[in-house]
């Protein structure tokens, strides 16, 4: 009901996690679901992570690059990571640390080689995690579009409180790194229905740049 009426406001949310509201104009936001959607022709579609437990992620997720299996990167390359979306993501640093905590953070020479697309249709959410198979302390670089959730993001000990919780929405831009890197999070609700049509998205996706730090190139 109140959506649109109040600004939404770049926040830093924890020490070197800061949320970037509409960080990318309507334009790219649509370039960035058209390429995700090609990207699902590709030889590696979209597919449910099943966890070694036997659980399955509700989320479909695609790897660019290097390929994350739970809970590991793999020695392999499904579909290349393009260097427009490198660039993106350094692009995304700059906005969301400034000249200052740039290199601090780990920014100076981001070289993403992994990109974790997921895709949340009506019901799907990920429970708290941490990224924590990256070898590298590079921030991680998350750009949401379509629908609105609840992005949690809480602590670096436990999946439990404290915790803040963020709505992320379409063209969001939100980095964690530097002390919030090994942070736990994760989206316990997308609401359905609430991304502007006219970008010819059911759901959300979400893409996340990671730097591996895993030396012998795949
Ligand atoms: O969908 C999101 O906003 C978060 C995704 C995430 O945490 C992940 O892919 O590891
Ligand atoms: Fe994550």
């Amino acid at each position: 009901m109140t959506e649109g009426l109040f600004p939404r406001e770049r926040a830093t949310v924890a020490p070197g996690a800061v949320h970037v509201p509409g960080w990318l104009p309507t334009g790219r936001q649509r370039e960035l679901v058209d390429a995700c959607r090609e990207w699902g022709r590709g030889p590696v579609p979209y597919r449910q992570t099943v966890l070694p437990g036997g659980g399955v992620m509700s989320v479909r997720s695609l790897c660019l690059g290097r390929q994350w299996v739970p809970y590991r990167y793999l020695d392999s390359v499904g579909v290349p990571l393009p260097e427009w979306l490198v660039a993106l993501g350094r692009e995304a640093l700059v906005e969301a640390y400034g000249d200052e905590a740039y290199e601090a953070y780990g920014g100076g020479g981001f070289a993403p080689d992994t990109a974790l697309v997921n895709f949340y249709a009506p019901g799907a959410r990920m429970g708290m995690h941490q990224d924590r198979e990256e070898r590298s302390g590079a921030p991680v670089v998350s750009l949401s579009l379509g629908d609105r959730c609840v992005f949690r993001f809480g602590n670096e000990e436990g999946r439990g409180r404290p915790y803040r919780d963020v709505e992320l929405a379409s063209g969001d831009l939100f980095v964690f790194g530097g002390p919030s890197r090994w942070v736990h999070h994760g989206v316990p609700k997308v609401w359905p229905g609430t991304a502007d049509p006219a970008l010819g998205l059911t759901g959300r996706l979400n893409i996340t740049l990671r730097e591996t730090g895993l030396r012998d190139s795949p």
